[in-house]
């Protein structure tokens, strides 16, 4: 059972002469999958991705459910109910863990305080996970610095353990990998995807590295865009279609 479904998701953003509609007709990810996105520059990749994450609001009319089995409901209606936006806020923090391309993590907290932070926020405090990570990720002799002393890798390894540390089921990763060389990205991409699995959530990473993406096997989604007037229609295809 998918960890995360939508149908007929979609957003339109419009200013002056511009408009531009992302379209997602369908996306499952199954728990412990690891998927690849796909898309040229301003394909709408980040959008796709804060559409996913909680983080916009789809238009009405389309579906987002996440979790599993009973705890899976449709997210959409959230956005316009009563009280819903601090229920979509919680469900982010619970449900999904982000690793941003730069790191995003906090400068004056060292690694261990950075990782720990989701977990606080989302009121799972787990030190001994915490910790496990951490040792997975190779932090251990850093755990006690700043991130403005560690490498850019480094600090990737630290955001990949932030964004696991509370459980969550679906990682959510926007060009992880892009600020690094590619033997850190390989790296990176390896430990994002492996540590994920280990716990059994879902990742969806976009990138601009089809080889990489290649070389981990990633099931792949790609946003195809059409321009019609001015108005950019870019729709999410999936399986083969994807490929084509
Ligand atoms: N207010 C707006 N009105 C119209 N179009 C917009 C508006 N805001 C953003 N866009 C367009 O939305 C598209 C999606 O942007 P997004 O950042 O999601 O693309 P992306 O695929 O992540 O790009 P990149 O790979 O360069 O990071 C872009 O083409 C952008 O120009």
């Amino acid at each position: 059972m998918p960890v995360l479904l939508t149908r007929n998701l979609g957003v339109t953003l419009a200013d002056g002469e511009r408009r531009f509609t992302l379209r997602v007709p369908e996306l499952a990810l199954e728990p412990g999958e690891a998927a690849g996105l796909t898309g040229a520059s301003g394909t709408g990749k980040t959008m796709l991705l804060e559409l996913l994450g909680l983080l916009r609001r789809p238009e009405a009319g389309g579906c987002l459910l996440v979790g599993t089995d009973a705890e899976a409901r449709d997210l959409v209606p959230l956005w316009s109910a009563r009280g819903g936006r601090s229920r979509l806020a919680a469900a982010r923090g619970r449900l999904f863990g982000f690793v941003p391309q730069s790191g995003g993590l906090m400068p004056f907290l060292t690694v261990a305080q950075n990782v720990a932070l989701g977990q606080r926020i989302s009121g799972r405090e787990d030190a001994a996970r915490a910790a496990a990570l951490i040792a997975r990720l190779g932090l251990g002799p850093v755990a006690g610095l700043r991130p403005d002393r560690l490498s850019i890798g480094q600090r990737q390894r630290v955001s990949i353990a932030r964004a696991l540390a509370h459980g969550p089921r679906i990682v959510i990763a926007d060009e992880p990998t892009a600020a690094l060389d590619p033997e850190a990205a390989a790296e990176a991409m390896a430990l994002l995807i492996g540590t994920a699995a280990a716990t059994g959530a879902a990742v969806l990473v976009s990138s601009h590295d089809h080889d990489l993406l290649d070389r981990f096997a990633l099931t792949r989604h790609r946003l195809v865009p059409e321009a019609r007037d001015g108005h950019v229609v870019s729709t999410l295809r999936t399986g083969a279609e994807a490929a084509a």
